[in-house]
Order: C-alpha cells, then structure tokens, then sequence
C-alpha cells in the first residue's frame, strides 16, 4: 500500500540555481503526474487560478510560499540595494495579486494576511530584506506545519464517528492533494483505514472539474482504501437504499452562524442526506472559518469560466453559444449540517456562540 502521507501538493525548493516553488499540477491527474517548478509570483498566481494547485489549505500554503518567491526572487536581482520599506512595498503588492486569485477560500487570504503581519511584526528587528525573506519563510512553513497537524487531529475526531463496515459518501477533493496532511474529509477515512476498521468510499465524481473522480478516487485507490466512483446524480438513489451511513465534506469558508461555502454540489448533497437522516460532517481547520461574515449569504462565491461546463478536458459537450453559469461553490446552511469537525474539536448546532467561544 502507497502511504498517502507522502502526497504534498505543493512545497519549498531551494538549489545552486535559484529559489522554486514546487506543485503537483493537479490539472493533468490521474493521466500524468507532473511536477512544476514555478520561479515568480506571477507563475503562483496562474497555478492558484488555473487550478494546478487547489483545495483551500494548499491555496493558502501555496499563496504563503508565492509571497516568499516573489521576495527571495527581488533579492537575488536586487541585492543590496532592496531596501526593507521597498521589500514591504512588494510584499503587499504580491499579497493583493495573490489574494485575487479565489475569492471563497478563505485560507488563501488568510495565510497572506498572516505573512503581512509577519513582515510588520519584524520590520524593526531585521537588518535588511534577505532577513526578512528568512523569517517569513519559517511563517510559511509553520502555516504548512500547523495544517499537517491539523490534518491529523481532525482524522482522530472524525474517525471516532465512523463505525465498521460504514460506507461514507464525500464529494470534490478533500484530501492529502488539498492539504499539507491527510486531507481534511478524507482524514477520519485514512485514519480509520489505518487503524484496520473496513470503510468504503462513495466518490462523487463533483462536475464541472471532476475532483471527485480524478483526484480523490486517485488518491484514495493509491493508498489502498476501497472506494466506488459515482457520478453526483447517483448520491440520492444509494441514499435511498441505505448504502450510505455518513457524509464527509470539506469547506472552503465557514461562517459564524455555521453555513458552509464548498465545492458545487455539497448543499444537494446536505439536503439528501437530511431527507434520509444520514449524518453530514463537514471537517475544516480554524484556518477556513471567517468570524466576521455572520452567515453564508456574506460569503463571495468564486464565478468561474463557461468553458469549464461547456466541455470535459478539451471536448466540447454543448452547442457553440449556449448560455452557461458556472459558480464553483455554493453555500449549504447549518440547519443541514450534523457537525462541524475542526483540529479544536467537534461542534454541533447551535455554531454561533461556540465558535466565537473557542477562538
Ligand atoms: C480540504 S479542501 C476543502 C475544499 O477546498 C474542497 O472541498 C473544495 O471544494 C475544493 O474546490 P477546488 O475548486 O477544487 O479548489
């Protein structure tokens, strides 16, 4: 059995020749697993948008480390003569392109942020920008750190609720290749495979970018957890027949009242499982929750280009002109979530107070 713990999406690279940051370019899974060298910000910022590397808590790792390239980049052209106020002047330069990218997953500008009150934090104490560049890629790969272990806590909880023999239904990615860990959903699986308990895996295959099918049924066949791949209008009918027990998602954004913003498809998925009573877990680090919208109408849902709906990987599947919409989140209420499942612990209805207790 491969050990999907050696599945990172994206990471850190330093040689003789210059400063990268490296990604596995999700676009070609599971053809082909190509890994990418990107030298500037700009490069981070097309591989963010493009989806090369996606998943909320990889878009944050990936922004953080995106900062740091473009610095190390002005550093290595500049040298001496990058003066620190000219390096902060860059550094939210980059963070405001970096930040544009996706606008629902919350990680992505958080980990920005949290590197720009780094850059604040230590102004006074560096000596000059290759300092600077030093402490602010310990942040970055803290925040890569603090996500693995979050990964990992999230597993235990959530396997606690998984029962032998259970057939657990999960839709888009939320795994190691959307994580700097074992995945956020697919987490209490890993872990529960791992501890020898029998868990199958209902993969919806999450249109328009099939997530499901090119990179959680990958994922998951590689690190040997059984698995069946259906496409998302088949979720209702095992439902149904009661092949189903629990549901795990992933989140993108969750508000203070609860409501949860993930992939296209999760809020049909929430209101079959409701109908059938089957439990809908939505497991998130801190880092994906947004205090300050107080419910999910706030949350900015990410528009996204027709042709992603117009055809599958290069072949058209619709007539030329057609009228198409394409927003790739939608917003499920808490009213059809049975808990929220974070590396503090499991939170149940009513969310509000609670959170705002915890952090
Ligand atoms: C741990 S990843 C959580 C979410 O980011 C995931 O469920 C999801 O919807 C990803 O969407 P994507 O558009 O592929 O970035």
């Amino acid at each position: 059995m491969l050990d999907q713990r050696l599945l990172q999406p994206v990471w850190w690279e330093e040689n003789e020749q210059g400063v990268y940051v490296g990604l596995i370019d999700q676009t070609l899974l599971p053809q082909q697993t190509k890994h990418l060298r990107l030298t500037s910000e700009v490069e981070v910022a097309e591989a963010i948008r493009a989806l090369r590397v996606r998943g909320a808590p990889a878009i944050g790792a990936a922004a953080a480390f995106g900062l740091v390239l473009g610095l190390a980049r002005q550093v290595r052209e500049r040298g001496e003569t990058l003066g620190l106020v000219e390096a902060r002047e860059q550094l939210q330069a980059i963070g405001a392109l970096l930040t544009t990218t996706r606008p629902t997953a919350v990680n992505l500008a958080w980990a920005i942020k949290r590197l720009l009150r780094c850059v604040d934090e230590n102004f006074a104490l560096v000596r000059n920008a290759q300092e600077l560049q030093r402490v602010l890629l310990a942040e970055a790969r803290a925040i890569v750190q603090e996500d693995h272990d979050a990964c990992e806590r999230m597993g235990e909880l959530g396997a606690a609720l998984l029962a032998e023999g259970d057939t657990v239904l999960t839709h888009c990615n939320a795994g190691a290749l959307a994580t700097m860990g074992i995945g956020t959903a697919l987490a209490p699986i890993y872990v529960a495979h791992n501890a020898g308990k029998r868990v199958h895996v209902l993969v919806d295959e999450t249109r328009p970018l099939l997530q499901g099918s090119r990179l959680t049924a990958w994922e998951l066949q590689r690190a040997g957890v059984p698995l069946t791949l259906i496409t998302d209008n088949m979720a209702g009918s095992f439902m149904r027949q009661g092949r189903v027990q629990a549901v795990f998602v992933g989140a993108d954004c969750i508000a203070a009242n609860g409501d949860v913003a993930n992939k296209i498809g999760t809020y049909s998925v929430a209101v079959l499982a409701s109908v059938h009573q089957i439990p809908f877990y939505v497991v998130a680090p801190t880092s994906t929750f947004d205090l300050s919208l107080s419910s999910g109408e706030q949350i900015p849902v990410e528009q996204r280009k027709p042709e992603e709906v117009t055809s599958v990987r290069g072949s058209i599947i619709a007539p030329e002109g057609v009228n198409v919409t394409n927003p790739a989140f939608d917003v499920t209420p808490h009213q059809y979530i049975t808990a929220l499942i974070t590396e503090k612990g499991i939170f149940r209805a009513p969310y509000e107070a609670l959170l705002r207790n915890v952090w």
